[in-house]
This record gives structure tokens, sequence and C-alpha cells, in this order.
């Protein structure tokens, strides 16, 4: 299986930002994409894991081989760590967590409730998520905001063992994730071109 991305234009508000996007990520594959602030790294991200639709191109992946995790770690703020990833590995029809607990370092944390964990162990936490999902293609969003330099490490290494294992990453990042082996894909290049103005009215609002 492979993620196939052909000619993706996306926007986001009605307005197009991105057009022409196109890539591969085959098994044992990771992609980083960059672009400044607002060129619509997140927009390309929510499109590829069907969040929103696309303008047009075509985006293709088995069913049911994405997992995204975006600017929320969408934590259940009164379970426990454990229980998050149980309830987490429940959805997802998987079992174990422990491999997740370990890797993430959460092992000591793994009966505090998320909404007591700080900043960065809640980062840790919505990141272990996705290893419990058995997915494998992840779609990561600024993955490690919040994370110090050991936590961005661990990260870096739990995406290693994820593309070792056959997985596939792609995600949106400002920081140097130590993970030379990505690909890197700029956005610049690919941004939208604005309508031409019909008329003065059109103008004056583009
Ligand atoms: N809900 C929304 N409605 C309208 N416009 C939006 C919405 N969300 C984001 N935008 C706009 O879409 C553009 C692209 O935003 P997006 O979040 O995709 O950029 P980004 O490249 O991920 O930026 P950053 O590096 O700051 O995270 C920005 O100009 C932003 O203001």
């Amino acid at each position: 299986m492979s993620l196939k991305v052909t000619n993706l234009s996306c926007a986001r508000g009605g307005l197009p930002l991105l057009e022409g996007v196109s890539f591969a990520l085959d098994p044992g594959q990771a992609l980083v994409l960059r672009g400044p602030n607002g060129c619509g790294k997140t927009t390309a991200l929510r499109t590829i894991a069907g969040l929103q639709p696309a303008l047009a191109g075509q985006i293709d992946s088995p069913p049911d081989t994405i997992a995204y995790a975006g600017h929320a770690d969408g934590l259940k703020t009164t379970l426990s760590v454990t229980e998050n990833l149980a309830f987490w590995a429940a959805i997802y029809g998987t079992r174990a967590i422990d491999h997740a607990l370990d890797r993430m370092n959460l092992r000591a944390l793994a009966e505090r409730a998320a909404q007591n964990l700080s900043a960065g162990q809640k980062r840790r936490l919505g990141l272990a998520r996705l290893m419990v999902t058995g997915r494998p293609v992840w779609v990561l969003d600024e993955p490690t905001v919040s994370l110090d330099a050991a936590s961005v490490a661990l990260f870096a290494d739990v995406v290693r063992g994820h593309l070792a294992s056959g997985g596939m990453a792609l995600m949106a990042t400002h920081i140097d994730l130590g993970l030379p082996e990505a690909r890197v894909l700029e956005l610049g290049p690919y941004k939208a071109r604005l309508p031409e103005p019909s008329g003065a009215f059109d103008e004056a609002f583009l």
C-alpha cells in the first residue's frame, strides 16, 4: 500500500491556497511539508486526512489507513493516560497499549488524569495515541509543539520505528525533527494563484 497525492488543490474558508501538489509515499518513507505560516500546510494535511474536501486532484490510499494528529491533542481530559490509550485502542479495534506507554515515556504518568498533565506530557500522550491506532499512514501537524529536546528525540525514534515496520509519515513542522531520512516538500511553489479580478469591485477585495 502507499499514499499517492496527485495534483491536489485545496482551500480554506473558500480561499484557494495550494494547487498542483503531487507526491507519493511508500512504506518506510516520511515526507515533511514546509512553508511559511499560513501557506496551507494544515489545510493540505486536513484535506489528505479526509477532514475536508479537495478543490481538485486525487488522494489515493486504501480506506482506514490514515491516523491524523492535528494541533489539538484530542484527549479525554477526565480519563487517565492509560484509559485514554485504552479508549483509542478500542476505537481502532486494537488492544495493546503497553508499547505506546513505554515508547512515549508515559509509564510513570499512567494513572494521572489527562487534564493534570503538562503541555508536553499531553502532547506525548496525543502522539502515543497514534501508536495504538495500528494505522500505517501517520499524518502529523506540528507534532513536536510543547516537546522538550529529549521528547523530540523520543518522538523521532518512534517515527523511525514506525517507518522501519513499513509505516509512513507525512508531517508539517517548522523545526528539524532529527529525521534526516525524511524527504522535504517546500509548498511555496504550489501557492494558488488568486482569480483574476473581474472588475473594480472585485479588485478592491483581492
Ligand atoms: N477556519 C478558517 N476559515 C478561514 N480561513 C482559515 C481558517 N483556518 C485557517 N484559515 C486561513 O487559511 C490559511 C492557511 O492556514 P493553514 O493553517 O493551513 O496554514 P499553515 O501553513 O498550516 O500555517 P502555520 O505554519 O501558521 O501553522 C491562513 O491564511 C489562515 O488564516
